[in-house]
């Protein structure tokens, strides 16, 4: 077969690390770190992103308050104990957003990325949604009894939660991103 002059072109390549692809962890943790940017939540920035068995985003989040409730007062306080004062009773975490904006017809069978582990209300919404798969970045509420609830919730529900520890790959990769690159 003749071949075009745009066989000599360099052709689109995958992401890459250090000369290698990136990892598929790498870069799902590099997207659910990115969207938790994304938080208005001034203390603690969480988000999450459901990947389907194909390797394919299927729905992306970060803690937020309830969609049109952004500016009307809500208090963004943190601390315990929890009052109504505090941002706990209503803000929307970052896995139930993500569930929420999927873009696919389910969630059956998927993994999601979350930069921080989920709580006890999250891990029940994961249960049911039918995801199978959680790999977390930070652990910073394991003393807490909503995590302590989630760990025992996801143990029944044959769930494994997997921590993500390659975080310098994961800086690395985010750092190495060009916008100006050709
Ligand atoms: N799995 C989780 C756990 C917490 N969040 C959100 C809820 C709050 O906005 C924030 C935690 O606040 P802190 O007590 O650390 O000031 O993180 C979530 O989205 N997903
Ligand atoms: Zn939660």
């Amino acid at each position: 077969m003749a071949s075009s002059s745009k066989d000599n072109e360099p052709q689109p390549q995958p992401p890459t690390q250090a000369g290698g692809p990136i990892e598929d962890d790498v870069y799902f943790m590099a997207v659910a770190l990115m969207f938790a940017k994304k938080s208005p939540d001034p203390n603690t920035k969480v988000g999450a992103c459901i990947v389907n068995q194909e390797g394919n985003i299927v729905g992306i989040g970060y803690n937020k308050m309830p969609n049109g409730c952004e500016d009307k007062g809500l208090p963004w306080k943190r601390g315990r104990p929890k009052g109504l004062d505090k941002k706990y009773l209503y803000v929307c975490h970052a896995e139930l957003n993500a569930i929420m904006n999927k873009t696919s017809m389910d969630v059956e069978g998927c993994t999601i990325y979350v930069t921080l582990y989920p709580c006890n209300e999250c891990a029940k919404l994961i249960i049911q949604s039918g995801i199978k798969g959680v790999v977390y970045l930070s652990n910073k509420h394991k003393d807490y009894n909503e995590t302590k609830a989630a760990v025992k919730l996801f143990r029944s529900a044959g769930i494994e939660p997997r921590q993500f520890l390659a975080k310098r790959e994961v800086a690395d990769f985010l750092a190495s991103i060009d916008p100006f690159a050709e």
